[in-house]
């Protein structure tokens, strides 16, 4: 199911301009990577989309779904993960209970969280810290655990607000074999400024300025963008300073 943004806007007080302003924009379902300078608005969109936070004007739909609509808000968010680009953790828990307690914050049933949080924590490597306490975890681990809990209720929908923050390049590298295996299953949205290698795990692109979509298409025609001169390499990184007139990622 396609993701709606319709005429949104919104703001965070009253008296600033609108991060987002009258957005039309919609992400249809496979891997979409969105990209843009700090500040462009990506996590702004994202909550908007995890219904974290709400539009002032317009609306955002998830299907047939709104995510402002407090009748099905917990029909929504079943079917919407969300990793914002913060998370917090409760240090105390051990990994296997904090995936499964944010499985059940989800709607999923106890028992049923508690035993879909191992195959989860698996797919992002942890499984040899299941019963380490999240407190004791580097970084890195813990942002994987982030994505794990993204991923227990299995939504058909994901937000990934630059989930490989502090990702070693092994990890990084499988965190673009899950999108791979997800790819079909799951619509992905993914936050990132990195842009190394957008090929093999995404099928789409959106480049956000100032709260407005600059460029969305497939990651052929973005890269048709580079520079004639720029090293193969660095084709992805051409295109996204030919698109938006700097290299600042
Ligand atoms: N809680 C907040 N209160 C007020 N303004 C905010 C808040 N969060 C973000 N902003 C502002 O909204 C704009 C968009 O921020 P947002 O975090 O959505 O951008 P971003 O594209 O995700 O940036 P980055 O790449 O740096 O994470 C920025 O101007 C930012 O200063």
């Amino acid at each position: 199911m396609p993701l709606h943004y319709q005429s949104c806007t919104f703001r965070y007080s009253r008296r600033t301009r609108p991060v987002i302003d009258r957005l039309d924009l919609s992400f249809s379902p496979g891997n979409t990577v969105l990209l843009g300078p700090n500040g462009a608005g990506k996590s702004t969109l994202l909550a908007l989309g995890a219904s974290a936070s709400s539009p002032q004007e317009g609306k955002v739909r998830f299907g047939e779904l709104r995510s402002t609509n407090s009748r099905t808000l917990h029909d929504y968010r079943r079917k919407v993960s969300w990793l914002p680009q913060r998370a917090s953790f409760l240090p105390g828990m051990t990994c296997q209970e904090h995936v499964a307690y944010v499985g059940w914050l989800k709607g999923m049933r106890e028992r049923e969280a508690w035993r879909a949080a191992p195959a989860a924590i698996e797919r992002v490597g942890l499984t040899a810290k299941i019963k380490d306490k999240v407190g004791t975890l580097s970084g890195g681990q813990q942002q994987r655990l982030a994505i794990a809990q993204a991923l227990v209720h299995d939504a058909e929908l994901l937000l990934l607000d630059e989930p490989t923050v502090g990702l070693d390049p092994n990890q990084r590298r499988r965190f673009h074999d899950l999108l791979v295996e997800l790819r079909g299953n799951v619509h992905v949205i993914v936050s990132t400024h990195d842009i190394a290698d957008l090929h093999q795990a995404f099928d789409e692109v959106v480049v956000l300025e100032n709260g407005s979509p600059r460029f969305q298409g497939g990651v052929a025609e973005f890269e048709s963008y580079a520079d004639l001169e720029s090293v193969p390499g660095r084709r992805l990184e051409s295109a996204y300073s030919a698109l938006l007139g700097s290299v600042e990622l």
